[in-house]
């Protein structure tokens, strides 16, 4: 039965995307999140300035900080080049579960690594365990206390390089204030906000983009 929110997004997708087809998964999801459920995927309008920036970049190693349902995993690896691989982090299990299978009846889990566990644990092992050299970009999505110590955490690892592209959701609502104050006056970071609207609703957000100096 689908008693969660995450679970019923889930068979929505089942029910009315096309298997392989990562675009019909996403407008799946935002169809149901603006009809029947609101549910904290970046959304549509979000959605078209994160595609924006993911093209620009030509990004070949991403990392994504908290996976939820899959919708951004979808959402990006239907925008990368052969080769390219995305790594995802969440540390719920049922969520988890259902991006695994979001992203598997999407078609791009070749593109797509889940890595389940807390970005503070994962993030470590990202060079030695996963292979990782730097990363060209950064989604960053999860609790919005979170934001500047993964951000920290990033840089003391050394996964950051000049140019890394750190693009954060949220940063009007619910708000990462010590995370904008930090990448706009370390000094070690070129910012642009992109004003929009929050996922499903009228109401004002933005995301922030910070490219890393190195
Ligand atoms: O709260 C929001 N997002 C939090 C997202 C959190 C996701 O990241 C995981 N996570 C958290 N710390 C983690 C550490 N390690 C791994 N996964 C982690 C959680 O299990 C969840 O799947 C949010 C809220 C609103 N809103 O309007 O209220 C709108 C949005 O767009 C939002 O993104
Ligand atoms: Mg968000």
């Amino acid at each position: 039965m689908n008693h969660t929110k995450e679970q019923r997004v889930l068979q929505y997708v089942l029910d009315n995307a096309t298997r392989g087809d990562p675009q019909s998964v996403v407008d799946s999801i935002d169809n149901y999140c603006n009809k029947e459920e609101w549910a904290m995927n970046v959304g549509d309008q979000k959605g078209l300035i994160l595609d924006n920036i993911v093209n620009e970049s030509n990004p070949c190693v991403l990392l994504e900080l908290g996976t939820y349902c899959g919708y951004s995993a979808v959402r990006i690896a239907r925008l990368l080049k052969p080769g390219a691989h995305l790594y995802t982090v969440e540390f719920n299990p049922a969520f988890a579960a259902v991006a695994k299978q979001m992203i598997e009846f999407a078609g791009v889990q070749d593109k797509v690594q889940i890595l389940e566990g807390n970005t503070q644990d994962i993030i470590p092992q990202l060079k030695k365990k996963y292979e990782v050299d730097t990363l060209d970009f950064v989604f960053i999505d999860h609790w919005k206390d979170k934001y500047l110590e993964d951000t920290k955490l990033l840089e003391k690892c050394n996964l950051l390089r000049k140019g890394t592209v750190v693009l954060a959701d949220n940063v009007i609502v619910p708000g990462a204030p010590d995370f904008l104050e930090y990448v706009r006056t370390c000094g070690r970071y070129d910012c642009t906000n992109y004003p929009s609207f929050l996922e499903y609703m009228d109401e004002k957000d933005a995301l922030e983009k910070a490219i890393f100096r190195g």
